[in-house]
């Protein structure tokens, strides 16, 4: 998916601490907040931009707040249970599914309603996308598991709108509580690229033994405004081909999950796609680090710095990932320089 409409600057996240999320300046507006601490809250406006919070943190003491920043004053608005602040270039919206026995309803209703929104706001081009859910490993009153429900739900709303094969960097994964939480980033224009991963297999391609519908994501999405472009990383595991590999190891897992990420930034997958040059770990940032067992945090910390900069913004959540045998999951954000 490529167009040309050009928006002038990319959009920008930082990690900050939970008190501090609010904080704007003259040339520094919130476009959207993200906090992830010991409780959820559903999306609401607060001055006059959306937050969201997600119940990822084991205590009040290891939150943090993902924060949007746009140059540009921030509209803030409401459409049914969504929650959006926009400024002329880019929206960011979340919205909240709460805890319910039918998932595959309920994600329907919500992805309409977000691409009713995103038209209707004249910001079409989603570049990336977030779900948190709760129990996301666990059987619905169907004997289906609740992420297995949330996949039929989505393909069905991107299957009428033409868009299954069309979806940018996404991720799904586990909270603490509170049912499904998503967000998103769109635009108005820019040129885009959603970028596969030659090692796997394009998720929406997915066999049926992994749920009655396929995942809808790209392994990552190339995204520029008119100026330098950013590379938003899919959430990773340690899959080769569509299996999962290395099971019970969060070591070998983890390491498979790193090449992964390699493999898509890498010059060699980005050559393909005419985005040369390519990138390494040490490019990533924005990284957040997803780990099913608390007991393995210490040993997938010391894996990462292995690999990570030590100035990148980086945090590790214990998290249920969407298929049970994955111990560990990755995602960030390469910032390129240059023109491109
Ligand atoms: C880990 C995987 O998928 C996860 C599920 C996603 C989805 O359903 O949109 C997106 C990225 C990951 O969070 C994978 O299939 O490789």
């Amino acid at each position: 998916m490529k167009s040309t409409l050009l928006p002038a600057y990319a959009p920008v996240s930082t990690f900050r601490s939970p008190g501090d999320a609010h904080r704007t300046t003259p040339e520094q507006h919130t476009l959207g907040v993200v906090t992830f601490t010991d409780g959820w809250a559903r999306p609401r406006l607060r001055d006059g931009h959306p937050e969201v919070g997600l119940h990822l943190a084991g205590s009040s003491g290891d939150g943090f707040a993902e924060v949007w920043i746009s140059p540009r004053p921030v509209t803030g608005g409401e459409f049914g249970d969504i929650t959006y602040g926009h400024d002329g270039e880019y929206v960011f919206c979340a919205t909240h599914i709460p805890e319910t026995a039918d998932y595959p309803t309920a994600t329907e209703t919500a992805y309409s309603a977000l691409l009713e929104l995103l038209t209707s706001l004249g910001y079409p081009q989603i570049f990336r996308i977030w779900h948190y859910m709760s129990d996301i490993n666990a059987d619905s009153p169907r004997g289906m598991e609740v992420y297995r429900e949330f996949c039929v739900g989505r393909a069905k709303v991107l299957e009428r709108h033409g868009m299954s094969h069309d979806m940018p960097a996404a991720t799904v994964i586990g909270a603490h509580g509170g049912g499904i939480f998503l967000y998103l980033l769109a635009c108005r224009g820019g040129t885009q690229v959603n970028i596969e991963n030659p090692r796997q297999v394009p998720a929406y391609h997915y066999p049926s033994k992994y749920g009655p519908k396929s995942p809808n994501f790209a392994r990552a999405t190339y995204f520029a405004p008119d100026g330098p472009g950013r590379i938003f990383v899919s959430g990773t595991a340690a899959i080769l081909g569509h299996q999962t590999m290395h099971h019970g190891d969060v070591e070998r897992q983890c390491r498979l999950a790193l090449g992964n990420i390699a493999q898509v930034i890498g010059t060699g997958t980005l050559s393909a796609y005419d985005l040369e040059p390519g990138h390494g770990l040490a490019d990533l940032d924005q990284i957040k680090v997803y780990v099913r067992r608390t007991e393995d945090m210490d040993r997938v910390r010391r894996i990462c710095r292995e690999y990570f900069a030590p100035t990148a913004d980086i945090v590790f959540l214990n998290a249920d990932i969407c298929r049970s045998d994955l111990l560990v999951e990755i995602e960030g954000i390469v910032a390129r320089t240059g023109s491109s």
